[in-house]
C-alpha cells in the first residue's frame, strides 16, 4: 500500500474546527487530505464524503459543476452532527488533471457533453481510483460510513475496499442554469442518482 500518513493539525473553518490529516500517495506523488470532526474511530457509522478535487468549483466558485456546493453542504452536515469525515482526494477532473479539464471545458463550450469531451481527448469518462481511501480510513479507524454522494459507483468502490456503506445519503445541491446539462449527463451517462435532473 503506497499511501502513508504524514501529519495532522487543526483546521478552523466557518463550519467549525476540523482536524486535517495529510497523506502522501507515494505511487502518484499526490497529497491527499482527510478532514475529521468528533470521535470518528468509535466504530459507529460515520457521516462522510469522498470528494474529488475540483479547483474550479471548490476554490474558484465555478457554477459549471456542483462540486463546491456539495463540499460546503457536506461540511455543514458534518458540523450539524458534530461528527464526520471528508476525504479530499487529489484527482482533479475525474482523474485527467486540471489542464485537461480546461481542454474538456473548451470542447464543452463548443457543444460536447462532459463524457464526449473526455472521449475526444482520448480519456475514459471517469479515470478515478479510490484505493488510497483504504489506508486513509484505516488510519482514522473508520470501517462503517453513511456516504454523502449521488454516485453509486463510489459506493461500490468503497465496498470493494471493505468499507461498510450502511447508507447512501443523497447530496443534491447547487443546481443552476450553468450546470444543468452537466448534472443531466451524469445521470444519463454515468449512472448518478438525482431527482429531477
Ligand atoms: N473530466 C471532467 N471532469 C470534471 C468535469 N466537471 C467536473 N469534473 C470533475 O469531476 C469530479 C467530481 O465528479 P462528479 O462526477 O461531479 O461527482 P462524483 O464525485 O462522481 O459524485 P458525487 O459524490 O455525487 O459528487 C471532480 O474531480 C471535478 O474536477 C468535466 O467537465 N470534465
Ligand atoms: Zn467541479
Amino acid at each position: 500500500m503506497s499511501t502513508v500518513f504524514v501529519a495532522a493539525s487543526k483546521l478552523p473553518t466557518p463550519h467549525g474546527t476540523f482536524i486535517m490529516h495529510g497523506f502522501q500517495d507515494e505511487a502518484t506523488g499526490k497529497e491527499h487530505v482527510a478532514l475529521t470532526m468528533g470521535d470518528v474511530g468509535s466504530g459507529e457509522p460515520v457521516l462522510g464524503r469522498i470528494h474529488s478535487e475540483c479547483l474550479t468549483g471548490d476554490a474558484l466558485f465555478s457554477m459549471r459543476c456542483d462540486c463546491g456546493y456539495q463540499l460546503e453542504a457536506a461540511m455543514k452536515a458534518i458540523a450539524e452532527e458534530g461528527r464526520g469525515v471528508i476525504l479530499y482526494l487529489r484527482q482533479e477532473g475525474r482523474g485527467i488533471g486540471l489542464l485537461n479539464k480546461i481542454r474538456a471545458y473548451e470542447l464543452q463550450d463548443d457543444g460536447a457533453d462532459t463524457v464526449e469531451a473526455n472521449e475526444r481527448l482520448g480519456f475514459a469518462p471517469d479515470m478515478r481510483k479510490y484505493d488510497m481511501c483504504e489506508v486513509m480510513l484505516r488510519h482514522l479507524g473508520i470501517t462503517k460510513m453513511r456516504l454523502m454522494t449521488n454516485n453509486p459507483r463510489k459506493v461500490d468502490a468503497l465496498k470493494n475496499i471493505d468499507i461498510d456503506i450502511v447508507e447512501r445519503v443523497p447530496l443534491q445541491t447547487g443546481k443552476n442554469p450553468h450546470n444543468e446539462r452537466y448534472i443531466a449527463t451524469k445521470v444519463g451517462k454515468l449512472g448518478h442518482l438525482y431527482n429531477n435532473a
